[in-house]
């Protein structure tokens, strides 16, 4: 199977300012801009553009989709482009999560695979005056990738699944470097090394052609607790890192539990959320204590994937988990 990776990938300050050697390079002469109302400020003026609120589903007359904002507008810039069969040029001005680099489309449930950016443009001083929210969002996002691969390699050896070691490997190494990075610096290049773990990310998923080396036990219970906020009609606005990054917490101690080899993830992922602001406890991600309960007797359901949770875990079960960790 061929493996499609962003044909140009530039991560620093004023990145910006190779916007046009790249678009003269890939031979894309009238690019549309997908962006949100906020975000518009970062987009090159000289190109037509659309909100990602207002969408339409066909366009004709331009040669390539630049999606410049936060995760969605990159999550609708690279469906457009994908539906119109356009290159796609991602212009993260956040790094909220890894949709920013990767061929995934998150717009809802289950995401779907499409095809990776053929630029990727982070300036990282964009990213560095982002919202701080959003950043610890990426963080949260970035980190469930340790628990994704160990679900990932339990589902090869209980299920014989198809597993991909060297997409393992990148989508591990990025995720516990910028661990260890948070756990023991002061957080001065934080925002730089994001958005290089969150591309990072990106490409792993798109060696797998599968979002598994950054998806497992974590991104289900994420998906769990979206599905329980519509069920409800919940008014919580957390994000999806922030969901993934708590779901790894209570993930990375249930494999604990079987492995003795990984003494005190749990703690040290909980302990680097914290440190970046990142919620690490039921009230800062906005939820009642019943709710995460439900979450994780549920979160097997989101998608056919073997992880950790294998046939799901009771709700007696959740519930002792939960105390455990949060009380
Ligand atoms: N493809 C994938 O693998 C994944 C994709 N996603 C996608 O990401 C979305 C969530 O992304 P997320 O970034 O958390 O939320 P949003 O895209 O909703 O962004 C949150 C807010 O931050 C604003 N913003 C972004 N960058 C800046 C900045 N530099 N300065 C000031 N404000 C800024 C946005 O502006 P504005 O109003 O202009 O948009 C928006 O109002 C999901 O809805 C989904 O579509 C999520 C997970 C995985
Ligand atoms: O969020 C993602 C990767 O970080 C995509 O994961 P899903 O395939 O579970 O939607
Ligand atoms: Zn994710």
């Amino acid at each position: 199977m061929r493996i499609i990776t962003p044909r140009y990938t530039i991560i620093e300050d004023h990145a910006i300012n190779h916007l046009n050697d790249i678009l003269k390079k890939l031979s894309i002469n009238n690019p549309l801009v997908i962006t949100g109302k906020k975000t518009k400020k970062f987009a090159p003026k000289e190109f037509d553009f659309i909100y990602y609120s207002e969408l339409p589903e066909r366009i004709s007359g331009y040669d390539a989709i630049i999606g410049v904002g936060g995760g969605r507008a990159i999550d609708y810039g690279k469906y457009l482009a994908y539906k119109n069969d356009l290159p796609f040029i991602s212009i993260p001005t956040t790094a909220s999560n890894d949709g920013i680099a990767s061929p995934i489309v998150s717009i809802k449930q289950p995401s779907f695979m499409t095809v990776s950016p053929i630029a990727i443009i982070v300036d990282t001083k964009i990213i560095e005056k982002s919202p701080k929210r959003l950043l610890a969002s990426g963080f949260g996002d970035i980190v469930s990738n340790i628990t994704a691969v160990l679900d990932w390699q339990l589902a090869y050896k209980e299920k014989g699944e198809k597993y991909s070691e060297s997409s393992a490997i990148f989508s591990k190494t990025v995720a516990e470097e910028i661990l260890n990075y948070v756990l023991s610096s002061d957080l001065k290049e934080f925002h730089k090394k994001l958005a290089k773990a969150l591309v990072g990310s990106g490409i792993a998923i798109a060696i797998a052609n599968s979002s598994r080396p950054a998806s497992g036990s974590e991104h289900l219970f994420s998906h769990a607790l979206d599905y329980l906020k519509e069920k409800y009609k919940l008014d919580v606005d957390s994000l999806h890192g922030e969901q993934c990054g708590f779901g790894a917490i209570i993930m990375s101690y249930l494999h604990e539990k079987e492995n003795k080899n990984l003494t005190n993830l749990h703690i040290r992922i909980r302990e680097a959320l914290r440190k970046v602001k990142a919620p690490t406890t039921i009230e800062e991600l906005g939820f009642d204590k019943e709710v995460i309960i439900e979450a994780l007797s549920i979160a097997h359901k989101m998608r056919d994937r073997w992880t950790i949770l294998r046939e799901g875990i009771s709700k007696e079960k959740a519930r002792k988990i939960i105390e455990e960790l949060f009380y």
